[in-house]
């Protein structure tokens, strides 16, 4: 599709904007949108089009769906709902549920979080009673508590949705499974009988993403609804259990894949706005007889900002090499090969959880950057913010999944002791873990990462023994000892995050043009650097860091942000993010950025009269003493 196309559909999108509209408003003007760019995203390739008409139809299907798919209702329909119908439905339940998902013909969330559980699986409330004289499933909210809570797009968009809910047959408890149920009338889009449905309220982000709640007052689904392919129910009632009851909790592990490619993204949006920012805003005078500088001359502006470049490349280096595993892993669990599960697991525990603490903390870090105007919502840093900090909670709140990566930490450790193999990506963990001297070298920092993880690990599982030997139980050893095993899975994760991106660069480095492997691997260098002088403390326990060394380091890395500095703006335009994507005063390709901000704020409803109707009802009276 022509550029001129792309903006027309940019301009219908965007003639209210969204930050004077009311929370009614906002789902509707969304659900418009959304369902502009479904039907712009999914027209089809026409076979006789040619290679340039083909090319222009992909470029635009990325555009909207970069657009659509951040805050949209329809969001968990891609992100987890046909995501679960592939990776739990039966083959036959795949074929007919996937053909109606695909095409649209119906929208739906996964429900699985409660009012009353998110974290403890294990917990959820929601009945799912199979009754064998009807071969049906009656789902049922026992209390409150067990309402459904949170799914996005569950309040008023779905007609679907995937409930997890606790099964019963014959007053047995069978675990979590997964079902398939029906909400919405599909002609009137009604409630079905025997369940309540609503909206959750604002909230700090999210705000168009429609979740909701969602209640069960004995409603019946047939038999054919649950999600057969990890466990199955007879027609008798005869429960088949799964070769693995945490097969069914397989959408979760590939949604935490995505939230690591997801967060490059968001950082690679925020890190372009605040810096093309910093290259049009002037400021100060440190230099009595010259013009005021670009802040990002300030190397303290620097060290705000590159980092986050050098962040988005290595989150994306290690996505695309997670979802490597992750593919090869789903292979395996088809052909019922399940031994590397844990290790995908507990991988997807350690990235997801320092991807969205990172990218949070450095998206707020490029709002900071920017001033006052970097406040303003028209900057869109601080929604950018909003969407990131979600995800700290959401798919697994981060302590929690830090906590489940202990769990293979600490497994993998005691059993190294006893002589067991370690393999994957916790084979390091074999590794000589005395340090004689500090090599400065990338790859001689990375290794003392891993030096630093070694060291944590087997301390905390020393601090585990010591607790269970004094008398205390298992569970209150590791409940006392949790705030090192965290810090322990988050040295694992640096250890990772580091040794990928290095690998993953040096692979692409043969093929890159001389300047731009130098550009690249600066930014490796910077990335290593900082996270060595982030981490000196465990570099001085751990890794026979000097005084000198870090003196060494510090000068380095200010060598390294005056290196970036030339090709700053070249390296957040690479990004290639359209205005209409990054849609944000500050950050537009043409640096007009006092411009926009003048035209958004005559979009203000306030700005349409000279003087408020409130001066003569409340102000005038207030000031002549009359009220
Ligand atoms: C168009 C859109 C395009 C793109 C979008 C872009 C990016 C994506 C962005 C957003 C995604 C979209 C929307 C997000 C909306 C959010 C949705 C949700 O939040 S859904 C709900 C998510 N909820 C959770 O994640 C709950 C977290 N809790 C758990 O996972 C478990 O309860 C927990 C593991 C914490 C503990 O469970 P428990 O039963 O207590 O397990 P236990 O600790 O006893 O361990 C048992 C045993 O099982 C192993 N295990 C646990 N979980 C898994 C797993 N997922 N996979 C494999 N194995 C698992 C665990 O290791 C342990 O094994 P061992 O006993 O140690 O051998
Ligand atoms: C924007 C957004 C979108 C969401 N979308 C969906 C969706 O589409 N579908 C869906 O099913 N869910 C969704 N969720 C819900 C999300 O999955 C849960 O919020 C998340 O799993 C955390 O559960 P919780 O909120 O019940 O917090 P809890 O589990 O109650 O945890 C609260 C706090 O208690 C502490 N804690 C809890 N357990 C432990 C533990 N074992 N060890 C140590 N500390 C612990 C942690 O500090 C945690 O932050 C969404 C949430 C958000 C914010």
């Amino acid at each position: 599709m022509d550029e001129q196309k792309v903006l027309s559909i940019k301009g219908l999108l965007d003639d209210t904007p969204e930050e004077y509209l009311s929370h009614k408003e906002k789902y509707e003007n969304s659900i418009r949108k959304s369902v502009l760019f479904y039907k712009t995203l999914h027209s089809t390739e026409d076979e006789n089009m040619s290679v340039d008409e083909k090319t222009k139809l992909n470029f635009r299907n990325i555009v909207t769906s970069a657009i659509f798919k951040d805050n949209s209702p329809f969001m968990l329909h891609n992100s987890m709902f046909i995501p679960t119908i592939m990776g739990q439905g039966t083959d036959e339940q795949r074929e007919y549920w996937m053909k109606r998902a695909k095409n649209m013909e119906i929208i739906g969330t996964y429900a699985q979080t409660e009012l009353g559980h998110g974290t403890f699986i294990r917990g959820l409330e929601t009945q799912a009673t199979y009754d064998p004289d009807t071969e049906e499933f009656v789902l049922h909210s026992p209390v409150l508590s067990s309402y459904k809570w949170w799914p996005g797009g569950l309040a008023h968009t779905a007609n679907y949705c995937i409930v997890m809910a606790r099964l019963y047959i014959k007053g047995k408890s069978h675990g979590i499974h997964p079902f398939m149920v029906q909400i919405r009338d599909e002609e009137t889009h009604m409630p079905l009988p025997g369940i309540k449905l609503g909206e959750i309220g604002a909230k700090l982000g999210f705000n168009t993403v429609n979740n909701g709640f969602l209640g069960f007052e004995n409603h019946r689904i047939s038999r054919d609804r649950m999600l057969m392919k990890n466990a199955q129910v007879l027609k008798d009632g005869t429960f088949v259990a799964g070769s693995n009851s945490k097969l069914t909790y397989g959408t979760m592990v590939y949604v935490r894949v995505l939230i690591v490619s997801n967060m490059a993204n968001m950082l690679a949006k925020a890190v372009t706005i605040a810096l093309r920012y910093s290259a049009i805003r002037r400021q100060s005078q440190p230099k009595p007889d010259e013009p005021e500088p670009q802040i990002l001359d300030y190397v303290t502006q620097q060290h705000k900002l590159f980092i986050a470049i050098a962040s988005s490349h290595a989150f994306y280096m290690n996505a695309m090499w997670l979802w490597e595993i992750y593919y090869s892993v789903s292979l395996q669990l088809a052909s019922g090969k399940l031994d590397n599960l844990p290790e995908l697991h507990a991988l997807a525990c350690c990235l997801k959880p320092l991807s969205t603490i990172d990218a949070t903390a450095m998206i707020e870090k490029c709002r900071l950057a920017c001033g006052g105007h970097g406040y303003m919502l028209s900057a869109n840093l601080a929604q950018t913010y909003g969407l990131a900090t979600a995800a700290y909670t959401y798919e697994g709140e981060n302590t929690v999944l830090l906590l489940q990566a202990a769990r293979s930490l600490v497994k993998a450790w005691v059993g190294h002791v006893k002589g067991r193999p370690l393999k994957g990506t916790m084979a390091y963990l074999a590794g000589d873990s005395t340090v004689k001297a500090w090599d400065g070298s990338i790859d001689g920092i990375i290794q003392s990462f891993k030096v630093v993880a070694i060291r944590k690990i087997s301390s905390v599982v020393k601090i585990l023994q010591d607790y269970e030997k004094s008398g205390l139980s298992p569970e209150d050893a590791w409940n006392k000892a949790s705030v090192f095993l965290t810090a322990a899975s988050e040295a694992h994760g640096r250890a990772v995050l580091l040794s990928v991106y290095k690998s993953e660069m040096d692979k692409r480095a043969a093929v890159l043009s001389p300047p731009l492997r130098k550009v690249l691997l600066q930014l490796v260098d910077l990335y290593v650097t900082y996270w060595a002088l982030e981490k000196v403390g465990d570099m001085l326990l751990y890794a026979s860091i000097t005084d000198k060394d870090v003196d060494e380091l510090q000068r380095r890395y200010i060598e390294l942000l005056a290196a970036i500095r030339p090709n700053a703006v070249g390296l957040v335009d690479a990004f290639d993010f359209r205005d209409e994507i990054l849609n944000s005063t500050l950050g537009a390709y043409d640096g007009r950025a006092y411009e926009r901000l003048m035209e958004e704020a005559m979009k203000s409803p306030l700005n349409a009269e000279p003087v408020n109707q409130t001066f003569h009802k409340y102000l005038k009276p207030f000031m002549r003493g009359k009220l």
